[in-house]
């Protein structure tokens, strides 16, 4: 079993990951729940629903399955789990599990954050990708206008991380997850992204899944502690999400992973970053690694361009309409940059041209 402790505002929560906690879920609440509402989705709801309800002794327990899918971090589907939870009489002294990946951790904890005002609520992380959702606190829906429009900082009461789950993650959603690994090695340290970039995920070892987890957790952890709130360095965790944030709107929601949008968006911020910046980064070795572990290289045609500067506006860095990206003055020193409308445009041509010759 591995633990740490964040410290946040408004509590300080454990992260647990251990295989096989989904049966001791008991153990880890630290009061007495008047009742308590599973939130969770259909792709998982078979595989592990009964052995968390199952772990637990409190005598009102109710569950709610939402379709699985980028699609149902929407305002209906928040709206029929608040319904849920008024009709099944939850109370302040009740409490949420968000048991999935990052949608059902975003959606849950944000129907935790604001049903009665908040109550408490516990993440559950199933999917890789989800190392990263489940810790810092924030939560959110989507709008059709942009990713996590409406949402707040809620952090949880505790994530409980059954890292047994992710044997079942289809091989989609391993690559997706990376990604936000590769992002956190990228933002912090070479030697992590080094040894991300030069490895197949095919050739994944639970052992190596394990200790890059636990690195990706780390580093989130660190920044999250710092900047609870993101007005400094907790940007930095936005490497990729400029552009893969754009691409999740304009594509359709769940038409890519958002791994794998901002895979695509790290692969155009160190683009940008080696013209604004003046250096060399691994931009080849990144698009190979993308090639080889079989993520979708977006192909951006040109009357895409202004629906995705549009959208990279009203992503929630932005202030005054400005577009900001995080960059890279080399690999593990981050800065964020304001571009204007034309440079970004400007960088989206020279970055299609270069894919181009690639
Ligand atoms: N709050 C944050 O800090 C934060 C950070 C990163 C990403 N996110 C959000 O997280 C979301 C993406 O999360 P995700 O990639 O986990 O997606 P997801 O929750 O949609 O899960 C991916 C897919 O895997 C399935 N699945 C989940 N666990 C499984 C398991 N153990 N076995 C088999 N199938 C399983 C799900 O049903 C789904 O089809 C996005 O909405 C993104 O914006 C939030
Ligand atoms: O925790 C953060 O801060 C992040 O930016 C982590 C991102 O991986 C995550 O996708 C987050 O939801 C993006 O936040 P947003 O504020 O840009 O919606
Ligand atoms: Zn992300």
């Amino acid at each position: 079993m591995k633990q740490l402790t964040i410290q946040s505002s408004q509590r300080n929560y454990p992260i647990v990951m251990e295989a096989g906690l989904r049966f001791h879920v008991k153990k880890w609440l630290n009061k007495k729940y008047s009742s308590i509402l599973i939130i969770t989705d259909d792709q998982i709801a078979d595989k592990y629903l009964q052995d968390v309800a199952g772990s637990l002794d409190n005598e009102q327990i109710y569950s709610c399955i939402v379709p699985s899918g980028e699609a149902s971090k929407s305002i209906e589907q928040y709206y029929k789990l608040q319904t849920k939870a008024i009709g099944s009489g939850l109370d302040r002294k009740s409490l949420i599990i968000a048991l999935g990946g990052g949608v059902i951790g975003d959606l849950g904890g944000f129907v935790a954050a604001t049903f009665m005002r908040g109550i408490d609520y516990i993440q559950m992380p199933t999917t890789i990708l989800a190392h990263d959702s489940s810790v810092g606190g924030k939560v959110a829906i989507n709008h059709e206008s942009g990713k996590n429009l409406i949402g707040c900082f809620y952090p949880p009461a505790a994530v409980l991380y059954d890292t047994e789950t992710l044997e079942s993650l289809p091989y989609r959603e391993v690559r997706s997850g990376y990604a936000e690994i590769l992002k956190e090695g990228l933002i912090s340290d070479n030697r992590l992204s080094e040894e991300l970039l030069a490895f197949s995920l095919k050739q994944l070892s639970s052992d190596q899944l394990e200790n890059h987890l636990e690195a990706g957790i780390k580093v989130k952890a660190n920044i999250v502690e710092e900047d609870e709130k993101e007005s400094g360095v907790r940007k930095y965790l936005n490497l990729g999400h400029t552009l893969g944030h754009a691409l999740e709107a304009t594509l359709g929601y769940g038409k890519i992973t958002h791994g794998e949008a901002v895979a695509n968006g790290m692969l155009f911020a160190l683009h940008v970053s080696e013209d604004v910046k003046g250096v060399e980064l691994p931009f080849n070795k990144l698009y190979n690694w993308m090639k080889i572990n079989e993520y979708p290289i977006v192909d951006i045609e040109e009357e895409r361009i202004a629906k995705l500067i549009k959208s990279m506006k009203s992503d929630k860095k932005s202030v005054s309409g400005h577009i900001q990206m995080v960059l890279l003055n080399k690999v593990g020193e981050p800065a964020v940059e304001n571009l204007d409308d034309s440079s970004v445009e400007a960088y989206i041509r020279t970055y299609i041209e270069r894919m181009k010759k690639l």
